[in-house]
């Protein structure tokens, strides 16, 4: 992959993929972790005199602009970061993002409006994605590929647009395929895998591969209930992948042939409420074992026995590979599992790899020093199907 130095940027448009989807209350951001991370890149095209062009994703809009999912919040943090005014495009590729970017001098940062407020960003039909990337091609001259946590997306920005100016790949990119790889190449076992968070459907699959991979496998979050569904425990209302349980079943039976240790929580924290993220109202949990889930209740946290069962199971691990926390980690009630597992990948000798938006705002957010950890990943579902071994639009458009 080229990088930025094979570029020629001086006073040339720049489009800068990056991935800016933070954590947001409101208009705050909560951790801006994913922002700090793409900043140095920045930083450096600025140096350079480039005319920067900020585009990202944030959410999961469906197509049209919807104001909760604005990046305005993000480009002023990014000014913050930068110490230096970052305007902003109202649109993506509209009137604003083309006056905006027409004026910028060199050495000037835009950020445009987010991408996914446009159908063809995500559209599955070529024709459409392509004439949106025609569309974002318009506005730059050298296209640079640094949103690592998007990189598993064949997207417009992230699959399409690099097809259509010269590109090489950021700082960020570059180092996150650097710490991976040598996942995928030597590593000190045992190998342990803890997987959570709420993408379930997403990162399912992922266990197919890892069981080829893994010494051992330990599941929480809300990936945890179509497992312990697949064993034939009843779930009441928690996050549940119906159609994933046959494929849940063959995974745990191949997991047992191969050998490979796959942990379940044995207890969970349930309630008939998801909790107050804002309020942060107490929530009054009950602590039930993991196969007497009453039927109006969720679960939203490994249990404490759960919390020492993964403790256990990590304390020896050579290599730890973590995505997803372990339950909504958003509500201190339930930050419990998700603190345990940082604690012990902290008390442990391994090497640490934590990936993931919300897994590396949880860190972070729940004041574990992050600096403690091997390498914090700002891709979650990125960094899974990196480990897989699967051929990532994002990437395979920078190395072309
Ligand atoms: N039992 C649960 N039920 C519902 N939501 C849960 C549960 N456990 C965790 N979550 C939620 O999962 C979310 C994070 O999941 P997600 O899969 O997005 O992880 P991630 O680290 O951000 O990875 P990525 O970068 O791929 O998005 C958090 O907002 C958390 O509240
Ligand atoms: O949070 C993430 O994993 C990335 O920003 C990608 O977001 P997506 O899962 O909505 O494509």
């Amino acid at each position: 992959m080229k990088t930025i130095d094979d570029l020629q940027v001086a006073g040339r448009r720049v489009f800068v993929r990056a991935d800016l989807n933070v954590p947001l209350d409101g208009t705050t951001i909560t951790d801006d972790g994913r922002i700090r991370a793409v900043a140095p890149t920045i930083a450096k095209l600025v140096e350079r005199g480039a005319k920067v062009i900020v585009a990202s994703h944030l959410g999961r809009p469906k197509g049209a602009p919807d104001p909760a999912f604005s990046l305005a919040p993000a480009a002023r943090r990014l000014g913050e970061i930068l110490g230096q005014d970052v305007a902003f495009a109202t649109d993506t590729v509209g009137e604003s993002a083309r006056s905006v970017t027409a004026g910028l001098a060199d050495g000037q940062v835009a950020v445009l409006e987010n991408l996914r407020f446009n159908a063809g960003e995500t559209s599955k039909d070529d024709a459409e994605r392509g004439a949106f990337a025609d569309q974002l091609a318009a506005l730059a001259e050298l296209y640079v590929g640094d949103g690592f946590g998007a990189v598993h997306r064949k997207h417009a920005s992230v699959y399409d647009l690099p097809r259509r100016l010269p590109h090489a790949a950021g700082d960020l990119i570059a180092t996150e395929v650097g710490v991976l790889k040598k996942l995928t190449e030597d590593v000190k076992r045992p190998y342990v895998v803890a997987l959570g968070g709420a993408k379930v459907s997403d990162k399912l699959a992922v266990i197919d591969q890892l069981i080829e991979k893994a010494d051992r496998i330990l599941v929480g979050g809300g990936m945890a209930y179509t497992f312990l569904k697949a064993k034939g425990h009843e779930v009441g209302i928690s996050l549940l992948q119906e159609d994933q349980v046959p494929a849940c079943l063959e995974y745990l039976a191949r997991a047992e042939k191969r050998g490979v240790e796959f942990v379940l929580p044995v207890d969970v924290l349930v309630s008939a409420e998801f909790p107050d993220l804002k309020t942060k109202a107490p929530a009054h949990p009950d602590i039930v074992a993991a196969d007497a889930i009453p039927a109006d209740k969720e679960g939203l946290d490994i249990g404490p026995k759960t919390r020492e069962l993964y403790a256990a199971k990590l304390a020896d691990a050579g290599t730890v590979f973590w995505n997803g926390p372990m339950g909504v980690f958003e509500h201190p009630d339930y930050a419990g599992g998700t603190k345990a597992v940082a604690q012990a990948l902290l008390d442990s000798d391994a090497f640490t790899v934590v990936g993931g938006g919300d897994s590396a705002a949880a860190v972070r957010l729940l004041g574990f020093d992050e600096n403690a950890f091997g390498h914090i990943s700002t891709g979650g579902g990125a960094s899974l199907e990196y480990l897989e071994g699967k051929t990532l639009p994002g990437l395979a458009a920078l190395e072309d």
